[in-house]
């Protein structure tokens, strides 16, 4: 088994880059001898940098290309952010493993105020996801919601720019690049609730590969499987994307998995929370009763206007 070299197919971002890296080094560390290969790739959601996520539509724009990789046989498996994996795959292709979860929290970044509750009214807030800016704009009306694409490094030189009194990002990217002290202030789930799968990272590949799966068991996490599991049932039943106002958290206390969701108006104005819990095994269950409960409050009201 120690003969064969792993491609593992990336995005160039220097998170993506650092991800592919972590589960290379992750894997040579189990399998000494192992050989691994980074294929770089550029996706829609890469090239696409002058709009808002949400204007650009589609399902699965960081992923396509890689899949196209592994079908094509140019790469054996994916490194992905879960929070940008759909739910469906294409034929063939499906996902492996779900490796242990990093901070899933929402970072309120500022050079000028400590925290949210410090924000003016009419702050200037940097975030191009509708699930960050609904929470903002519900708590700050008056805020002024301006786009904020590009890597993490770019994001952080607008902040210091001086083109937004605080900027939204995953905390789990900070972390992971070595800037965790940018972090200005962590965001609660009840601030912030996180996106689905935030913080984790997962390995996609070709079903038939047999001997890719013998690998990637080893890097499998089964709490972070069970609550990103659970995250990705509510967005399933909800048909969500990363363009659609929906947030979607799980947490695991003692036997029992809590699960949050919510689903907004981009401009804060309505915002539908729901929240259950179950035990581990249910965790598809709790998803999708979770989803239900918000689509009977009238979610889908503010869903179907977004796809139309
Ligand atoms: N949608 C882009 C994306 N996909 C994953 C992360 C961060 C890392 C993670 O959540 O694992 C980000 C950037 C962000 O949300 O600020």
């Amino acid at each position: 088994m120690a003969d064969r070299i792993i491609r593992i197919a990336t995005r160039q971002s220097p998170l993506a880059l650092w991800q592919a890296e972590h589960v290379a080094a992750r894997l040579q560390h189990a399998f000494p001898g192992l050989q691994t290969e980074l294929v770089k790739m550029v996706t829609r959601g890469d090239k696409i940098l002058d709009a808002p996520l949400a204007k650009v539509g589609g399902k699965g724009l960081f992923v396509k290309e890689l899949e196209q990789g592994m079908l094509e046989g140019t790469a054996d498996i994916a490194v992905h952010s879960m929070k940008d994996v759909p739910v469906e795959f294409p034929e063939g292709l499906h996902l492996a493993v779900i490796l242990d979860r990093e901070d899933p929290t929402d970072a309120f970044v500022s050079n000028k105020y400590r925290s949210l509750a410090e924000l003016p009214a009419d702050a200037r807030i940097g975030t191009s996801s509708l699930r960050r800016q609904c929470q903002i704009k519900e708590k700050f009306p008056n805020a002024e919601i301006l786009s904020l694409r590009g890597n993490v490094n770019t994001r952080l030189a607008k902040l210091d720019a001086g083109e937004y009194d605080a900027i939204i990002l995953a905390s789990a990217g900070l972390k992971r690049l070595g800037m965790g002290e940018r972090i200005t202030a962590q965001l609660q789930p009840t601030e912030s609730l996180p996106a689905m799968g935030q913080g984790a990272i997962g390995i996609e590949c070709r079903v038939d590969d047999a001997e890719i799966h013998e690998y990637l068991k080893v890097l499998h996490d089964e709490e972070t499987s069970i609550r990103v599991g659970a995250e990705r049932a509510m967005n399933a039943r909800l048909n969500g994307g990363c363009q659609v106002p929906i947030a979607g958290f799980a947490e695991i206390k003692g036997e029992r998995l809590f699960m949050r969701g919510l689903v907004g108006s981009p401009d804060g104005s309505l915002l539908y929370r729901a929240e259950a819990e179950s035990s581990l095994a249910d965790f598809e269950a709790l998803g999708k009763s979770v989803a239900e409960d918000l689509l009977a409050q009238g979610a889908d009201r503010i869903l179907r206007e977004l796809y139309q």
